[in-house]
């Protein structure tokens, strides 16, 4: 990737009269970056990151510059009258590999991915974390420079998140761009990345993910506070992520070793937070 892509004063509504989901957005997206988008339910994240992969168009502003870009939505339309092999292949091709090239590279994906066993199997007839696999590989079978993930680890096992986690590192050291939005605050913790919080049709960028360690324990806490507000100054150092799931009801991911501050600086707010709740982050819960 040679240059930023950039969206500049960006702003999406669905139809004439929707409400504006976006608006007003400035971003960068550098070569050899990781960008993080997290934010609550139906903020908008998905429509940026179409925004972001070139498969929908602004409203109003616009975006200036268009790497080769790759995707992988947030439903896969797995229903395709293809084998595994045969779509990627196809894809391949596409890209502009030559036949073979395509066809190499589609085993080469499958393999990586755990999904050379069924790479002859019709498309339709895959599981949901089979043809997740499929997803992801078609995006990552061209070496887009800027690969774009809408929840891609979502149904895949373990063996394949590590190796998705591992395909991201890859495309970022090679000079790529790439932007992902999953709901697992650990997810891809261990690498550098900018975050940005959608909220009320905005960007916020967010500074504190970078410093997160990707080992010890989070906890999560579900707080009750302000509907809009950020968490108390006292314990925005120390949290991992906040989202405002629902009006008033925050889930904050905080390492163990600093829950007590985190809640300590909840309780003291004015108006203080009402703690509903702290469990360890189970892994697996958000996927
Ligand atoms: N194609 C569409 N037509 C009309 N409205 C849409 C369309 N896509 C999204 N929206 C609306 O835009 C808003 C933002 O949706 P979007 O899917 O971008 O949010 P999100 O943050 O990704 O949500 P989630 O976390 O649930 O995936 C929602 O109110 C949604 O209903």
């Amino acid at each position: 990737m040679r240059s930023d892509l950039r969206l500049d004063g960006v702003g999406r509504r669905y139809g004439l009269r929707g409400p504006w989901v976006l608006r007003g957005v400035h971003l960068a997206v550098t070569p050899g970056t990781l960008t993080r988008v997290e934010g609550a339910n139906g903020t908008g994240k998905s429509t940026l990151l179409r925004l972001l992969a070139g498969i929908d168009a602004p409203t109003e502003g616009r975006v200036i510059g268009r790497p080769r870009t790759a995707y992988v939505p947030e439903r896969f339309p797995a229903a395709l009258p293809f084998t595994a092999h045969g779509y990627l292949t196809h894809l391949g091709a596409v890209h502009g590999l030559s036949r073979t090239a395509a066809a190499r590279a589609a085993e080469e994906w499958l393999e990586r991915f755990g999904a050379a066993g069924y790479a002859r199997t019709p498309m339709a007839r895959l599981s949901k974390g089979s043809s997740q696999k499929v997803a992801v590989a078609q995006a990552l079978l061209a070496e887009p420079e800027l690969l774009v993930l809408d929840e891609a680890w979502t149904g895949l096992d373990a063996a394949a998140r590590a190796e998705l986690e591992r395909a991201v590192a890859e495309r970022t050291a090679g000079g790529g761009a790439v932007v992902f939005v999953d709901h697992d605050p650990r997810r891809l913790a261990g690498a550098p990345y900018t975050m940005y919080t959608v909220r009320d049709g905005a960007l916020e960028r967010r500074t504190s993910a970078a410093s997160v360690p990707d080992d010890g324990p989070l906890v999560v806490i579900e707080a009750h506070g302000p509907q809009g507000a950020q968490p108390p100054a006292g314990a925005l150092g120390a949290l991992f992520s906040a989202e405002e799931h629902a009006p008033g009801r925050h889930r904050l991911t905080v390492p163990a070793s600093h829950s007590d501050v985190v809640l300590h600086a909840l309780l003291t707010a004015r108006p203080p937070w009402h703690v509903a709740g702290v469990h360890p982050l189970d892994k697996d819960s958000h996927r």
